[in-house]
């Protein structure tokens, strides 16, 4: 665990990330969490918690800046990815962590009660069915569909002015042309992990645009 803290810490660091000692262990023990628990549920394809402080938890991170407002949705959290550690980071946000898998919502509303997370909604369901009381400033998605499908599946949930944020691992430049000139490419840079990342941000107009 030692060396997964120095690991967290240097890339913490590299993202210009200040975080309390809490926040820290509640980050290392979330992976300890999908650790743990992946034997039993299959969470994540990522068997070695060191690979997970790069892969999960910094990958999760990098992407903080973009988040915007106070309502946020990850929809297809999976095992809680970003979501979990986004909500670790930001506690004046709210976030929900949607998933169809229940399985893996059962496993983040235990990661949310353990890691004493007040501002983490788990909610089990289709994404086109998923009705909320409000709309939200964020949409984020890591590995979930193409761009298409994402900007039918989830515009329902995007408040005016609001930005979806769909995490890719490869540029995507075939869904880009599908979907029109709308889209903002963000490459981004994880600590640990060579090869960049691109983080694809589509604004929602305000009522008045
Ligand atoms: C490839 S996994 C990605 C999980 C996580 N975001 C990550 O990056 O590790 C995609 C997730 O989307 C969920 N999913 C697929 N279709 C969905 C839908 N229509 N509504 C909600 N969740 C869905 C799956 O259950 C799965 O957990």
């Amino acid at each position: 665990m030692d060396t997964c803290r120095k690991r967290l810490q240097a890339g913490l660091d590299e993202l210009n990330l200040t975080l309390s000692d809490e926040q820290t262990d509640r980050l290392l023990r979330f992976i300890g969490l999908i650790d743990k628990w992946n034997k039993a549920f299959n969470l994540t394809s990522i068997r070695d918690q060191e690979a997970m402080v790069s892969l999960h938890l910094l990958d999760s991170l990098a992407v903080l800046p973009y988040v915007t407002g106070q309502t946020v949705i990850d929809i297809g959290t999976g095992a809680g990815l970003p979501g979990i550690p986004l909500a670790v980071c930001r506690p004046d946000k709210t976030f929900t962590l949607l998933d169809s898998n229940s399985k893996k919502t059962r496993f983040v509303q235990q990661a949310v009660l353990e890691l004493k997370l007040a501002n983490v909604q788990v909610c089990h369901g289709r994404v086109e069915s998923f009705t909320s009381e409000h709309l939200f400033d964020t949409v984020i998605t890591r590995a979930f569909t193409n761009l298409p499908d994402m900007l039918k599946m989830t515009g329902h949930l995007i408040a005016p002015g609001g930005v979806l944020l769909a995490m890719k691992g490869q540029y995507p430049e075939q869904e880009l042309q599908q979907i029109g000139g709308d889209a903002t490419v963000i490459p981004i840079r994880v600590p640990g992990i060579e090869a960049q990342r691109c983080l694809i941000q589509i604004n929602k107009p305000t009522q008045r645009e």
